[in-house]
C-alpha cells in the first residue's frame, strides 16, 4: 500500500546516540583492510562512490566487519559459527549508551548490590544473550559493568562462554548461565526446548542485585515471519530469531518476572520491534503498578527500534512533591575549596558536566555564567515517563552564576530563564545533580 503521504513519525528521525562512537566517524573500511587482510576480500568499489563497501547481504562479509570492528575499536576478540545472529556494532552500542543515560539519569536511584558493594560496580543481566555475546562483550568493554548473560540453546551457551574466554581482560566481569537449569524446576518444562514461562525467575538468584537487564527477545511468531531481510544478511536461526507469540507474548514473560523481582533490579529494559507492540506493553506495564516507564528509538539502519524501560523502585523526582512551592531560583555554596580552585574552574566544570547530558552550554567567562539549554528532545529523554509523546516535551533554558564570596567559598545560583513552571521540576533535578557532582569533585579533593 503506497504510504507516501502518511506521516511516519511525530519527532525528527532518531539518530545515533551521541556518545556512540560510530556517530561522527563510521567504519573507515579503507583502513580495516589496510590493517586486516582477512577484511579485505570483502571490499567492494562501487562506480557511485569512492568509498568501498562490503556486501551487506553476505553473511561472511557481515561477520568479518564485526569481528574486525570489535577487535580494531574495542580490543575484543569474537566470532560467531555459520548461520547465528550477527549483530552490528553500530547498533548494539546504542542500547548500552542508552542504559548508561538511564543510569546516570540517577531517576531510579541505585539499589544496594549484596555482592559487590564495596566496589561500586555495575551489574547487568541480558536476557538471551545469543552465541555472540554482544551485549555483556560491549558492556564490559566500553563502561566496565559486568554480567550475567543467560541463554537456553547449547550453541549460544557454548559460543557465548567461548567469546567471553577469549577475552581475558574482561572474562572475570562476564558470567554465561544456562536459563534452562532453572527450568528443571519446572517438570513439565524441563525436557522440552519450548522457552520457559520465566526468563527471569529462577534465573536470578535468591539475594542477587542488578543495576539493569536487557533484552534484544526472539521478534518473531515464525520463521516465515521473520523473512529475510534482502539488504541484509544477519543470519539468525529459528531458536534466536522466533518465540510462540513472538516479542509481546517474550516481553510480556519478562513484565511479570519483572513484578516477583521488582526488588531485585533498578531498571527493567527491553528492545521492542513493533511500535504497535510498545504500546500494548506500556499499558500492560502501568497495570502491573510500575513507577517509571521508559522510551526511545533506536537507531537501526532501515528498520526501527524501541527501547522500553521501567522500574517499580520510587523515582528521584517524586521527591520534588507536585504541592512543593516551584522554584524558579536556586543555589548552594562550596565551602572549604583549595585555593587553586577558583570560580573560572568550577564555571568550567559546570560546562562539562552540561555538555556530558548533551545540552547545549553558551559560557560567559568574563561575566562569570553559562546558559545551559534542553532540547525537547533531549528532555523527553531525560525525563518523558512514556506518558507523554515526543512533541509534548518541551525543552528549557537556565543560567549557572558562579560568585566568588570569600576566598575558597563560592555561591552557584541557577535560574530558569524563562520561568515556565511546568520545567520547574526538571530544572530542580538537575541542578541537585549538578550540586552533587561539583562537591564530589571539589570538595573531595580538598578533603572537604
Ligand atoms: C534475538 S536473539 C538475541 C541475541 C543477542 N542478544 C543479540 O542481540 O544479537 C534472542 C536470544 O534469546 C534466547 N532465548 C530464547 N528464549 C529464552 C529464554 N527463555 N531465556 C533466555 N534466553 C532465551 C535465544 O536462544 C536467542 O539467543
Amino acid at each position: 500500500m503506497p504510504r507516501a503521504n502518511r506521516k511516519r513519525r511525530r519527532s525528527p528521525a532518531p539518530e545515533m546516540h551521541r556518545n556512540n562512537r560510530y556517530k561522527e566517524s563510521p567504519p573507515d573500511f579503507s583502513l580495516l583492510a589496510s590493517l586486516y587482510p582477512s577484511f579485505r576480500q570483502y571490499l567492494l568499489f562501487p562506480s557511485s562512490s569512492d568509498r568501498p563497501t562490503i556486501d551487506f547481504t553476505d553473511f561472511s562479509a557481515t561477520r568479518e566487519l564485526t569481528r574486525v570492528l570489535l577487535l580494531h575499536d574495542h580490543g575484543v576478540n569474537w566470532w560467531i559459527p555459520d548461520g547465528q545472529l550477527c549483530p552490528t556494532v553500530p547498533n548494539r552500542s546504542n542500547y548500552i549508551h542508552w542504559i548508561g543515560d538511564l543510569l546516570s539519569s540517577n531517576l531510579i536511584p541505585p539499589i544496594s548490590n549484596s555482592d559487590s558493594d564495596s566496589e561500586k560496580l555495575v551489574r547487568g543481566f541480558d536476557i538471551g544473550t545469543g552465541a555472540n555475546c554482544i551485549y555483556p562483550l560491549l558492556g564490559a568493554s566500553l563502561k566496565g559493568w559486568s554480567f550475567v548473560g543467560s541463554d537456553v540453546t547449547e550453541v549460544a551457551l557454548e559460543w557465548a562462554r567461548k567469546n567471553v574466554e577469549s577475552n581475558p581482560h574482561i572474562s572475570n566481569l562476564i558470567e554465561i548461565r544456562d536459563a534452562r537449569k532453572s527450568r528443571s524446576l519446572d517438570s513439565e518444562l524441563a525436557s522440552t526446548t519450548m522457552p520457559s514461562d520465566h526468563v527471569l525467575v529462577d534465573v536470578v538468584k535468591e539475594g542477587e542485585r542488578f543495576d539493569f537487564c536487557m533484552c534484544n527477545p526472539p521478534f518473531f511468531e515464525s520463521l516465515e515471519d521473520a523473512g529475510l531481510n534482502p539488504k541484509t544478511a544477519c543470519g539468525g536461526t529459528s531458536e534466536e530469531m522466533v518465540c510462540p507469540g513472538g516479542e509481546q507474548a517474550f516481553i510480556h514473560r519478562m513484565i511479570e518476572d519483572s513484578v516477583s523481582l521488582k526488588h531485585s533490579f533498578r531498571w527493567f529494559t527491553s528492545m521492542v520491534g513493533r511500535k504497535v507492540n510498545l504500546k500494548v506493553l506500556i499499558s500492560k506495564i502501568r497495570e502491573v503498578g510500575a513507577t517509571v516507564v521508559k522510551t526511545t528509538e533506536f537507531v537501526q539502519g532501515q528498520t526501527a527500534r524501541w527501547g522500553l524501560a521501567w522500574s517499580f523502585l520510587p523515582p528521584r523526582r517524586n521527591l520534588i512533591s507536585p504541592n512543593a512551592p516551584i522554584k524558579t531560583d536556586l543555589s548552594f555554596m562550596l565551602q572549604g575549596l583549595q585555593r587553586k580552585t577558583g570560580a573560572f574552574q568550577v564555571l568550567k566544570s559546570v560546562e562539562t558536566f552540561f555538555l556530558s547530558t548533551g545540552a547545549s552550554c553558551k559560557s560567559d567567562l568574563a561575566s562569570f555564567f553559562v546558559n545551559i539549554t534542553i532540547s525537547g528532545e533531549l528532555a523527553g529523554e531525560m525525563f518523558n515517563d512514556g506518558t507523554k509523546a515526543d512533541s509534548e516535551t518541551h525543552g528549557f533554558s537556565f543560567r549557572i552564576s558562579v560568585f566568588e564570596q570569600t576566598p575558597g567559598t563560592l555561591l552557584l545560583r541557577g535560574s530558569l530563564l524563562r520561568k515556565d513552571s511546568s520545567n520547574a521540576g526538571a530544572f530542580q533535578l538537575l541542578f541537585s545533580h549538578l550540586e552533587e557532582k561539583l562537591k564530589m569533585e571539589f570538595l573531595h579533593k580538598s578533603g572537604g
